[in-house]
């Protein structure tokens, strides 16, 4: 995507190959600054400490990290120790273990010399890859949200989103986003609603980034609102992503979605889920019972980040002293709440058989 005219991606190597530069998402929307990461530790930080986010753009982080491992340490122990690393950063997103278990495959078999370029050919390989899925993605809701906004004989078409499922949170173009990018670019008349999505805020700080940054019409709401509006009609449907797809179609995403499916299913608004197939877990059918659930500190809900008006960056207590908080960043949304899940092979009911369709290989390597 672009940013002021210029083509980004949110990671990629730098000219002479002494980094991998990745976009510091905790900086944004108030600074636009990149990161060098140069070594496995670095890597695994970015991913724990959220400077790089989103299934995707995790899985994409993690297989560098690998590549900047090899060119260090080749030998199998090291190999071991950098899917080791990286692979407990973060536990929810599945397309962290999609990328370490293909790179895992593909470079154990080699003779360590032969590693080192490998790795970085197959990170390359796995952003070109995603880029260019994401844009399926987005080809194909781009008909969802036509023939919704044909019926609603004159827009905008009001479309609700959670957290940040865009260009941020992968390679390029993003998932949920895709379709609403398209969408516009086609001249169709599109509004999104954005969930701020505390405690973290990726809606307001970086789905706003994103869509204000394209042109795309958008009002930031509390995450409360949404249930509000849609039983207003004022929401014509919602788009989210996804960070573990179960093989039957149960959906793990940002904390507060399930909250949203709940709503718009009592108010009969399409709930769609737009992922790639890195992002389906098929080793899973129940994701309430099996996903699991990242615990993150305290912190992000009793305290809040943001720019104060003299304008720095500052950090204020938000909460009554002295109580602590519970975090959970994801939540699942059962299968049956989601009008449809939208892929890059095509557009699918949320059921075993309508991912087995798009997927017959249905293993996380060869879908
Ligand atoms: C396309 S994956 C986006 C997905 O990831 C986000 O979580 P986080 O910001 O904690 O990495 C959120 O669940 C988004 O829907």
């Amino acid at each position: 995507m672009q940013i002021g005219g210029v083509p980004y991606r949110t990671i990629w190597p730098a000219a002479d190959g002494s980094a991998i530069l990745v976009i510091d998402q905790t900086k944004l929307p108030f600074a636009f600054e990149t990161c060098r990461l140069t070594t496995l530790d670095e890597a695994a930080h970015a991913i724990r400490s959220m400077i790089v986010r989103g299934a995707p753009l995790i899985g994409a982080t993690a297989a560098w990290g690998v590549a900047l491992a090899m060119r260090v340490d080749a030998s199998d122990a090291a190999l071991a120790h950098a899917i080791t690393e990286l692979g407990a950063t973060r536990p929810t997103a599945v397309n962290l273990h999609w990328a370490l278990e293909r790179v895992e495959t593909l470079l154990r078999p080699l003779a360590a010399p032969q590693r080192s370029q490998a790795a970085w050919n197959a990170a390359i390989a796995i952003c070109d890859e995603d880029a260019a899925t994401c844009r399926a993605i987005g080809e194909h809701g781009l008909p969802l949200l036509r023939e919704a906004f044909k019926r609603k004989n004159g827009g905008p078409l009001n479309i609700l989103t959670h957290c940040n499922a865009g260009w941020l949170a992968c390679v390029d173009y993003g998932t949920a986003l895709a379709p609403i990018y398209l969408a516009h670019d086609a001249g169709i008349d599109v509004h999104v609603f954005v969930d701020e999505t505390r405690p973290r805020n990726q809606g307001a700080s970086l789905t706003a980034y994103e869509l204000g940054a394209h042109g795309v019409p958008h009002t930031i709401i509390a995450d409360n609102a949404g249930g509000h509006l849609m039983q207003h009609g004022q929401v014509d449907l919602c788009i989210v992503g996804s960070d573990r797809t179960t093989a039957r179609g149960d959906v793990a995403n940002k904390i507060g979605t399930y909250l949203k499916a709940l709503a718009a299913f009592d108010n009969k608004v399409p709930f769609y889920v737009a992922l790639p197939f890195s992002t389906i877990d098929w080793s899973l059918g129940d994701g309430v019972a099996g996903i699991p659930i990242e615990e993150r500190s305290a912190r992000e809900v009793t305290h809040m980040s943001g720019l104060s008006d003299n304008g720095d960056m500052t950090t204020v207590r938000i909460a009554a002293p002295g109580s602590t908080a519970a975090n959970p960043g994801f939540d699942v949304t059962p299968a049956r709440l989601v009008t449809a899940l939208i892929t890059e092979r095509g557009v699918t009911p949320a059921t075993q058989a309508g991912l087995a369709a798009l997927y017959p290989q249905r293993t996380r390597q060869s879908a």
